[in-house]
């Protein structure tokens, strides 16, 4: 089986992508979501995405955005994959002409076969807790809600951290996980050591 994929999220600060690159991590996302405490203005995202060694992904992650926020965002960074954490639709995510995957915020009736037929160009779905605000909310949700045989890579998101991430390989066997609370000291501020213990943590439950 291949190894779990790790996205690191809502970076803020070079010390943590570099902290994030040097512990494994395979992808990095960057926040353009103004209301959240990690966004970053276009400047800050540019800088951070320059520290980004080749084949490791950058991702920009937005939530029901303007399309011209978007093209700004992509002319100013160089962003691989789109992560869309909103209320958009497949049109308004194919839009830019990048790869993206679709976020879905799992709670209780929610029926995640009929989302992935409504996401068709997704390249994969995310799938995090429902919390107000989005995102980011550092909130479990229940696994067993995930349907065995969805037609689309799923990365595990929602409340994830060093401690719960092994269970969570070994009963989701998702394509990849993704954190942000979890390997914080405080909102928007990476902790190297978390970063590392989780990391540690998906290696080992992939045994
Ligand atoms: O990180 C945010 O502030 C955020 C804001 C709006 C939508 C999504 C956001 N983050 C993403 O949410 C999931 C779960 O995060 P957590 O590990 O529970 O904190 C993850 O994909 C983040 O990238």
């Amino acid at each position: 089986m291949a190894r779990t994929r790790i996205k690191i999220c809502g970076l803020t600060r070079a010390e943590d992508v570099r902290s994030a690159v040097e512990a494994g991590a395979d992808a990095i996302g960057l926040v353009f979501y103004p209301p959240s405490p990690r966004f970053v203005s276009f400047e800050t995202a540019a800088e951070l995405a320059a520290l980004v060694p080749p084949f490791v992904t950058t991702v920009g992650l937005f939530v029901n955005p303007d399309p011209a926020f978007v093209t700004a965002a992509l002319s100013r960074v160089p962003l691989q994959l789109l992560q869309f954490h909103g209320d958009e639709d497949d049109s308004d995510c194919a839009h830019h002409g990048r790869p993206w995957v679709k976020a879905a915020r799992v709670r209780p009736g929610v029926d995640l076969v009929e989302f992935s037929a409504c996401h068709p160009g997704a390249s994969g779905l995310l799938l995090d807790a429902f919390v107000e605000g989005y995102g980011g909310g550092g909130k479990v949700f229940d696994w067993t809600l995930i349907p065995a045989g969805l037609d689309k890579p799923l990365i595990l998101s929602g409340g994830l951290d060093p401690d719960n991430v092994g269970e969570a390989i070994r009963r989701v066997r998702p394509w990849a996980v993704d954190v942000s609370s979890g390997v914080e000291s405080g909102k928007g501020i990476k902790d190297a050591a978390r970063i590392a213990a989780f990391i540690a943590g998906v290696r080992h439950a992939d045994g």
